[in-house]
């Protein structure tokens, strides 16, 4: 039920967010003319999507008004937080149907929707949490931040591990000057680019779709193929695909690039990206890779550019690079800060520690990412990583994956002009062709 102070609120937020289009008005004209309750919906409903749902909807303001999933057999799990809320298969009808009863969503489905979700919530007003990356490429990268700052609805990436606090303990001691500035950074995942689905290549037998799955909106922007069997593509599989996810570094480089984003507060576009992995065909990511980009150097860099290097598969830094002091042991994932003072070790998800003999780091508590977006939506506030950070952090992920084309070749970023300079040809990797009926219009 709205209230008709809420009615009144809304057509109000609704002449905002439209004023705020036109003249790309700051990121808080909406959110600080919402009253104290939070009208969200949340889109994809299982797998991750369950736990965004849950921990958003456990913030005391919000209130569930409406699920999203394109398998229906995929809602049981959300439906006792909000009984009597709506179930939809199509975002598109949901946010159609209920206009103004929705303030905020959260888009928690595979890589290729994230952007034709995001930015048609953007556009109507919505505030928006989106799953990390926040999106399959490059261009739909650029245009998710340049929409969060035309509307100015507040945003945030969804990796939850930004507000905990081995990050927040590791982005304090880099910014504090514990090794020095900065010279070089590795980061590396044990992930591989494939291999969850078991293929290499498109099933030469198809299974039929299940009734309670919608295959065309599952689809979405990308090329139809056929449905394949349970686990080929969907649930969680597509990750593999070039057509729906990104691999290994886009499933984990939105998480561990994080905190070297953070701590150095790298806001320029990669000067260079440079892949080279053990090989790919036309329709999987490869299984391991090691990605070198060169990104502008920050105040806390010792260069005027920085290498960072991405390694994943079982690749990882070697004993040389990390310089472990007796008794330290590289994680299984993590990152390496080179400072001019000595090394950080940041373990994915672990409290940091350094190879300078007597140094240790005081721990920063966590912040509850979930409940600090919402907080952002109530008060106007723009958390620190909306679309603006996470739309440069993602854009960095995706071109090592545009250079996973060209393995051996460095490739050159203007990232003004969004444009590779030195290889035409790797241009048309920067966006995707969009199937008819699911285009996403440039801004
Ligand atoms: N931050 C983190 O720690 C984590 C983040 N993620 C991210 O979350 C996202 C989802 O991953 P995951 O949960 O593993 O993926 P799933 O394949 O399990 O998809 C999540 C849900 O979204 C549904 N869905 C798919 N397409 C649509 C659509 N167009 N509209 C509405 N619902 C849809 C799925 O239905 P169906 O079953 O039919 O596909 C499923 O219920 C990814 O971007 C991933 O990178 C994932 C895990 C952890
Ligand atoms: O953190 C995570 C845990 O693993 C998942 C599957 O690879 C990732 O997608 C996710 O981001």
């Amino acid at each position: 039920m709205t209230s008709s102070s809420d009615t009144t609120r809304r057509d109000f937020l609704k002449t905002s967010v439209a004023a705020a289009s036109a003249f790309a008005a700051p990121a808080f004209v909406r959110g600080q003319n919402l009253n104290s309750q939070l009208q969200f919906a949340g889109i994809g409903t299982d797998g991750k999507g369950y736990s965004d749902i849950k921990l958003i909807a456990s913030h005391d303001k919000v209130k569930c008004v409406a699920f999203c999933d394109v398998d229906l057999s995929r809602t049981a799990k959300v439906k006792p937080l909000a009984p009597d809320a709506p179930v939809y298969q199509d975002y598109k009808a949901m946010l159609d149907e209920l206009g103004d009863k929705i303030d905020a969503v959260s888009v928690s489905t595979p890589d290729h929707t994230h952007a034709i979700i995001s930015i048609d919530a953007m556009q109507r007003g919505k505030h928006v949490y989106c799953q990390k990356p926040l999106t399959r490429t490059v261009w739909e990268a650029r245009q998710m931040r340049l929409q969060a700052k035309k509307t100015g609805v507040i945003t945030r990436m969804g990796n939850q591990i930004h507000s905990h606090s081995a990050y927040r303990t590791g982005v304090k001691a880099i910014q504090d000057g514990v090794i020095g500035k900065v010279t070089a950074v590795h980061s590396w995942v044990g992930t591989t680019g494939h291999g969850r689905s078991g293929l290499l290549d498109r099933p030469k037998v198809n299974e039929p779709v299940p009734k309670t799955l919608d295959w065309n909106l599952w689809i979405s922007v990308a090329p139809m193929r056929p449905y394949g069997g349970n686990r080929v593509y969907h649930p969680f599989t597509w990750r593999d695909w070039q057509d729906f996810g990104s691999g290994a570094i886009g499933d984990f480089g939105c998480h561990l690039l994080d905190p070297v984003y953070t701590a150095l507060k790298i806001t320029g576009d990669p000067i260079s990206v440079h892949s080279e992995h053990t090989g790919m065909n036309d329709e999987v990511w490869p299984a391991q890779e090691t990605i070198k980009y060169i990104i502008p150097g920050t105040q806390y860099t010792a260069g005027r550019s920085l290498p960072i290097t991405w390694y994943d598969g079982g690749r990882r830094p070697s004993n040389g690079i990390a310089k472990l002091l007796p008794g330290q042991t590289l994680p299984g994932g993590g990152s390496i800060f080179v400072g001019q003072k000595g090394n950080m070790i940041l373990p994915h998800v672990g409290q940091p520690f350094v190879n300078i003999e007597g140094v240790s780091i005081e721990p920063v508590p966590s912040l509850d990412h979930y409940h600090g977006w919402v907080d952002g939506c109530l008060s106007g506030k723009q958390p620190s990583d909306g679309f603006e950070y996470g739309g440069h952090l993602t854009e960095a992920v995706q071109l090592g994956n545009v250079a996973a084309y060209f393995p051996g070749e460095t490739l050159e970023f203007d990232g003004k002009a969004l444009k590779i300079t030195n290889n035409s040809e790797a241009n048309k990797y920067l966006t995707r062709d969009y199937r008819t009926g699911f285009e996403i219009a440039s801004i």
